[in-house]
């Protein structure tokens, strides 16, 4: 039992994330701290939990992988509670994605950056009414998102669905859809795109260049949208599959910055991953929400952290 009035920290632990070996730790070390620890039960609990620590709470942590950090923030957006409330991860899921890509080391090193690390307001992503902080994939399905394997989320990230989409799904259905991008802030121009995709990527804080870990600009009020076209034609298996799928110099591959996109498809509806929690529909909206999510960060935290010429975009 908690003393609702008093509680000020809340952390949302998913004890079944990861290798699931986290739960006495951070439990542990949560308390040390003050936390009011709150263990979800089932999936979209997190959502659920983050919307009750939203009234009481100005500190929410979450506790497990990118799907855990997904559903609090969702569920703190839906309740209105951003502007008020700190966001913290503490790492304990398979890929951890995002807590690398905002400095955060291990679940140790977590709480250590929550007492003594700074406190960046980034970008959040919304798509239709739902939130995400690392990407929106589409073109990849809940069947191919739940047979990849924990080393290759682990390794790759989001990635690692799209290269079980390519080996798994032979015969490839590629999607006829039309993307329109807005313009944006340093004369992004707004554009039109149709045609069949086989994966459309925007990255909230993930870019699509092939490269592991590679980090988006998160503070920049845009996505960076991949589109990878219908490359059926091209010998996609192995590992150097994904580097030459998203190599600057593949013409199946289309790029775009934008602070907001609209994806409709032709035909049917369309399986997104978003920070991989699956949604199903035919038109999707995509926004950023500049500066909108307050987050305690690393050291290690760059908002930018590839400034050199890699991603294939003018000044
Ligand atoms: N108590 C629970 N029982 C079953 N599923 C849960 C429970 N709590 C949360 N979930 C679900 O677990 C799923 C996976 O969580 P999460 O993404 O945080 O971990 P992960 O997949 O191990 O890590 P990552 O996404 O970083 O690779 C989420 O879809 C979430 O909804």
């Amino acid at each position: 039992m908690h003393v609702d009035d008093a509680t000020e920290r809340v952390l949302v632990l998913n004890p079944v994330s990861g290798s699931e070996d986290h739960v006495e730790d951070v439990v542990e070390l949560a308390t040390e701290r003050g936390f009011d620890v709150r263990k979800t039960e089932a999936a979209g609990d997190g959502q659920r939990l983050a919307r009750e620590a939203a009234e009481e709470a100005d500190l929410v942590a979450a506790a497990g992988g990118d799907g855990t950090v997904n559903e609090v923030v969702d569920g703190l957006a839906s309740a209105d509670g951003l502007e008020t409330t700190t966001v913290a991860v503490v790492p304990a899921g398979t890929g951890n994605n995002f807590a690398s890509n905002i400095g955060l080391e291990g679940i140790e090193h977590a709480f250590d950056v929550i007492e003594n690390g700074r406190r960046r307001t980034i970008d959040l992503g919304t798509a239709n009414d739902r939130t995400f902080v690392n990407s929106c994939v589409g073109g990849i399905t809940a069947e191919a998102s739940s047979e990849t394997s924990a080393e290759g989320k682990a390794e790759f990230g989001v990635l690692a669905y799209v290269m079980n989409g390519i080996e798994t799904v032979r015969s490839f259905e590629s999607l006829p859809l039309r993307v329109e991008t807005a313009q944006g802030p340093s004369g992004e121009v707004a554009e039109s795109w149709t045609g069949e995709a086989m994966f459309v990527l925007v990255g909230n804080c993930r870019r699509f260049s092939g490269t592991r870990t590679a980090q988006a600009d998160v503070e920049d009020g845009l996505f960076e949208v991949t589109i990878v076209e219908d490359a059926g034609a091209l010998d996609l298996l192995g590992e150097t599959a994904l580097e030459r799928l998203f190599d600057r110099g593949n013409a199946h591959v289309v790029r775009r910055r934008t602070p907001s996109l609209t994806i409709e498809s032709l035909r049917d509806s369309v399986e997104y991953s978003l920070d991989g929690e699956m949604l199903e529909t035919e038109t999707l909206d995509l926004e950023t929400e500049s500066a909108a999510l307050t987050i305690a960060v690393g050291d290690g935290y760059r908002p930018n952290p590839d400034d050199d010429d890699r991603w294939p975009f003018g000044a």
